[in-house]
């Protein structure tokens, strides 16, 4: 057997063998060392190799998916290896002969089908990435698909936006052939996806056979009516289908047609931008207070990939736009229906999985009983459909109505109404669908009435009252009295009709010829049973595949349903408006809101969330768009303000309603938000690195169409250096890209800019000072802010008060101004950090035993301070009331 062993996990080196052995897979030597650390299971050892112990670990064959799952989050391959025929026939050839095994799949991440493994609401894709073309210019592609649903996609891509593009599809598994793999050039630019990249032979992505191959797999003659792919989609949709049949062996996944996806159809957003948004994922990497985890209201797992997916790609064409916009606002208006979809899509079980299942021979039969429910449903649903709908509701409405009625029909008349996950045990076909069925089911139950009756009627002939006739795997059915009474039995008559088979310490036991054919009856009458159940599986099977084009058609309109009554629901949840899209280059957003802050700060303080106008629209509706240079506080709202309103971009874009009163959005075909700062050390790179290294791709990407939001650029160097770069950086935008554009900074210096760039305004996030505090109002106006208050940030956050202190005093030395040199010199002139403290103390201690200062010495202190040509009018105007407070006291 360990040489067996040995030989397939030879051809498996990469992969976890789950060596199967009974009712267990095994794992041996590093693999069992491996797999009981990662699962935790207990490391035993059985043999010697070689003159050393084996390792071996084991996971029940009932409980081997939540194990796989574990293995496979945690990046493992698993080969699982089956015993191909009966132990009984192995004996047959002799005792020490061994069970023929053979690997029967390879569990990857990306190939994933069974519900314990998946996560219902996220698209588990496999992609793999092909070049073709050496030299210069070589032509990049992308194919990925969903084993679990079916989806298969294909799409070219420039080489600069290769990791975009994968990140914005999220693959849990990624193909490259090995020479890309090694590519020393290339690879670095995978090193960010980790472990889910893996190297596959070259002749996975031949060019020449490509598309004989993905021709052989569709059993169609041409590609033609699909689409024109290019020579790379071509060799990714092959390694792909290479890939399928490297891991899944004989069973042939249920894959749609290849759909090319073509550039410049969607908005395209950089990964950065993807995790600056906090799109799908939040920065730490979870699901949880993530856009669309605040937004998501569908009810199926289908419906939520959908809305993942169009997140991950809002639209450019404002036709496309509006007619999902129409889908919205119908079932906006329209509550009553829009309870009514929810309701009876809520709980439905997931079609298309299980379809899919069904399809890799994987499927049992609580898979069908899915099918079943999510067809009933969708016919109820259907009929109650009126004619009168827009475009993309009518279209799923048709495509529901073509569901197969006559399906559902067989479907309802054969199953149980809970069918159980395996077919193993039979009991799925309910009583009363197959006279056959039923008849062998009556004669077991009545075989099971004849035994009892059996039963009495010995006892009854025997004069023994605590004769029992039982049941075991060894002797099947057997008549057992004590010891004493079994004389009796022995004696006379009896002794020709009760046969003795076994004695226990306590009883003895006896066949009859009676029980023995009654006994074969039940077992026939079971294993008949099981067959006819077993044949109506199958039967419903090939029923559910012959429709399953017109089921994932059906499946797919039940999700586009549950997207618009879920993106209904939360625009009338969350007071949410329809923005008017259109081909301009407008961007005019009047109260808006950022959904994830509004939803935290309502389900923590309790606090409103202060709604905001942006207006990036050109000045006369035809030129170019405008940028905005927002000043304001630490802690003001800038950031929440910038994202919002890039969120209001792409919830437009998707087909969503916005979180603003009004909206005007010209198409974005490009959005890039650069806010928050974050290392990549994995990559070597620091903070300001990635800051720049971001911020170049934007100017030298970003058009007139996009939307760039940038946040405090340069504030990762020395000021200066900063300061300059943030000038250029804005310059640039103005005069290169004209795009549209938000820019934060706390460089007040920059504001002079709106002077000289006519596009550029300024504005601010206003706050309220109050004895000294500060009260921050979340209100953006226009105008310069006259500080940063990032002293009084710090208190808050709660700063050392001697730091706080200390604080104070350097900022009041360097604000007033002069020389690089002579602030210099008053730096090294400052006093040590105790020193400064015992000074401190010291004058604390000097005023308390001073008289107070007069008024007016106050007063004249205060004038002199002033410095006018640094005020601004409105700070001027507030010095002045300070003033007169002062003036008053005296
Ligand atoms: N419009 C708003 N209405 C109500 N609360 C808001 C609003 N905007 C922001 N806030 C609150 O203020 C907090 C700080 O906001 P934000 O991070 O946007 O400030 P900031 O100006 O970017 O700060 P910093 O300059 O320190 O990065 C948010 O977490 C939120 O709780």
């Amino acid at each position: 057997m360990m040489a067996q062993y040995i030989e397939i996990k030879a051809a498996n080196p990469d992969c976890l063998l789950f060596y199967r052995m009974g009712d267990f897979y095994e794992l041996f030597f590093e693999d069992a060392a491996e797999a009981s650390r990662a699962l935790g299971i207990a490391l035993t050892k059985r043999g010697k190799h070689l003159g050393e112990d084996i390792p071996m670990a084991g996971v029940p064959i009932h409980a081997a998916d939540d194990y796989l799952q574990k293995l496979i989050a945690l990046g493992h391959r698993v080969a699982v290896c089956e015993q191909m025929e009966d132990p009984a026939e192995a004996k047959k050839r002799g005792a020490k002969s061994v069970v023929k095994r053979d690997v029967v799949r390879l569990v990857t991440p990306g190939t994933i089908t069974e519900e314990a493994l998946l996560e219902p609401g996220r698209a588990n894709y496999l992609m793999t990435l092909s070049r073709i073309g050496g030299g210069e210019a070589p032509d990049y592609a992308l194919a990925w698909a969903d084993l679990s649903t079916g989806n298969f996609r294909t799409a070219a891509v420039s080489p600069e936006r290769i990791e975009a593009e994968i990140a914005a599809i999220e693959p849990s598994e990624i193909v490259v052939a090995e020479n890309l793999f090694h590519d020393e050039t290339f690879a670095p630019r995978l090193k960010r996806f980790g472990r889910a990249v893996r190297p596959e032979p070259q002749a996975f992505f031949d060019g020449s056979t490509a598309e004989a191959r993905i021709c052989r797999f569709f059993s169609v003659a041409t590609l033609e009516g699909l689409g024109r792919f290019s020579r790379a989609e071509l060799s990714a949709a092959a390694a792909l289908i290479a890939y399928l049949g490297k891991t899944q062996l004989a069973a042939r996944p249920m894959l749609e047609r290849p759909v090319q996806v073509s550039a410049g159809t969607t908005m395209e957003i950089d990964p950065a931008t993807r995790g600056s948004l906090e799109l799908t994922r939040t920065l730490s990497g979870r699901r949880q207070g993530s856009l669309l985890s605040t937004i998501d209201r569908t009810v199926t797992g289908a419906g939520s990939r959908l809305l993942t997916a169009r997140l991950a790609a809002p639209l450019t064409d404002p036709g496309a736009i509006a007619e999902r916009q129409d889908a919205v606002a119908f079932l906006v208006d329209d509550p009553d229906l829009r309870r009514a979809l929810r309701k009876a899509l809520a709980g439905l079980p997931d079609c298309e999985r299980a379809l899919s299942r069904l399809a890799l021979g994987r499927g049992g039969p609580r898979d069908l009983g899915a099918v079943r429910d999510c067809l009933d449903a969708a016919l109820t649903l259907a009929d109650g459909l009126s004619t009168d709908l827009p475009a993309e509701l009518a279209a799923a409405r048709d495509a529901v109505q073509a569901l197969p009625r006559d399906l559902a029909e067989a479907l309802a008349a054969r199953l149980v109404d809970a069918p159980p996950h395996l077919k193993r045990d039979g009991g799925f076909v309910r009583p009363g669908a197959i006279v056959a069925l039923d008849e062998a089911r009556a004669l077991g139950e009545d075989s099971r009435r004849v035994i009892a009756e059996l039963e009495s009627r010995y006892a009854a002939e025997t004069g023994i009252r605590g004769l029992r006739i039982k049941y075991n795997n060894v002797l099947g059915y057997f008549v057992e009295t004590s010891e004493a009474n079994a004389r009796t039995l022995k004696s006379g008559d009896g002794g020709a009709i009760f046969v003795h088979r076994q004695t226990m310490a306590n009883a003895m036991r006896f066949s009859t010829e009676e029980l023995s054919s009654l006994e074969s009856r039940i077992a026939g009458a079971a294993s008949e049973a099981l067959a006819i159940e077993l044949a109506c599986f199958d039967e419903l099977c090939v029923a559910v595949l012959d429709s399953a084009e017109a089921l994932r058609r059906g499946a797919e309109a039940l999700a586009v349903l549950d997207v618009s009554a879920a993106l209904a629901e939360i625009a009338v949840e969350a007071a949410w408006t329809r923005p008017h899209v259109d081909a301009s280059l407008a961007f005019a957003i009047g109260g808006g809101r950022h959904p994830v802050v509004e939803a935290a700060l309502k389900a923590g303080s309790g606090d409103p969330f202060v709604a905001n106008n942006c207006d990036l629209s050109p000045e006369n509706g035809d030129g170019k768009g405008a940028i905005w240079l927002l000043t304001g506080p630490n802690m003001g709202g800038k950031s929440t303000f910038l994202r919002q309103n890039a969120i209001i971009a792409v919830l437009a874009q998707i087909g969503a309603f916005v979180p603003a009163g009004s909206a005007h959005i010209g198409v974005v075909d490009r959005l890039f938000s650069r806010v928050g700062a974050s290392d990549d050390l994995a990559e070597g790179r620091s903070t300001f690195m990635v800051e720049m290294v971001e911020t170049a791709a934007i100017l030298n990407q970003a058009g007139e169409r996009a939307l760039v939001i940038l946040d405090e650029i340069g504030r990762g160097t020395a000021t200066y250096d900063g300061l300059s770069l943030a000038f250029a950086t804005v310059e640039h935008l103005h005069e290169a890209n004209c795009c549209r554009a938000l820019f934060a900074t706390h460089f007040h210096e920059m504001t002079a800019l709106a002077k000289k760039l006519s596009r550029i305004r300024n504005a601010t996030m206003r706050v309220k000072e109050y004895k000294g505090e500060v009260i921050f109002l979340h209100e953006v106006t226009a105008g310069v802010a006259d500080r940063s208050y990032g002293i009084q940030v710090a208190r808050l956050a709660g700063l050392p008060a001697s730091v706080v202190e200390r604080a104070r005093h350097v900022l009041a030395e360097l604000e007033k101004g002069g020389s690089q040199a002579r602030r210099t010199a008053f730096i090294d002139d400052l006093p040590l950090f105790s020193a400064a403290l015992d000074r401190q103390a010291e004058e604390a201690r000097s005023i308390s035993d001073k008289p107070p200062k007069t008024p007016h010495l106050e007063l004249a202190e205060a004038v002199a301070r002033l410095d006018p040509d640094a005020l601004s009018p409105k700070a001027a105007l507030e010095e002045l009331y300070r003033l007169k407070a002062l003036a008053a006291q005296g």
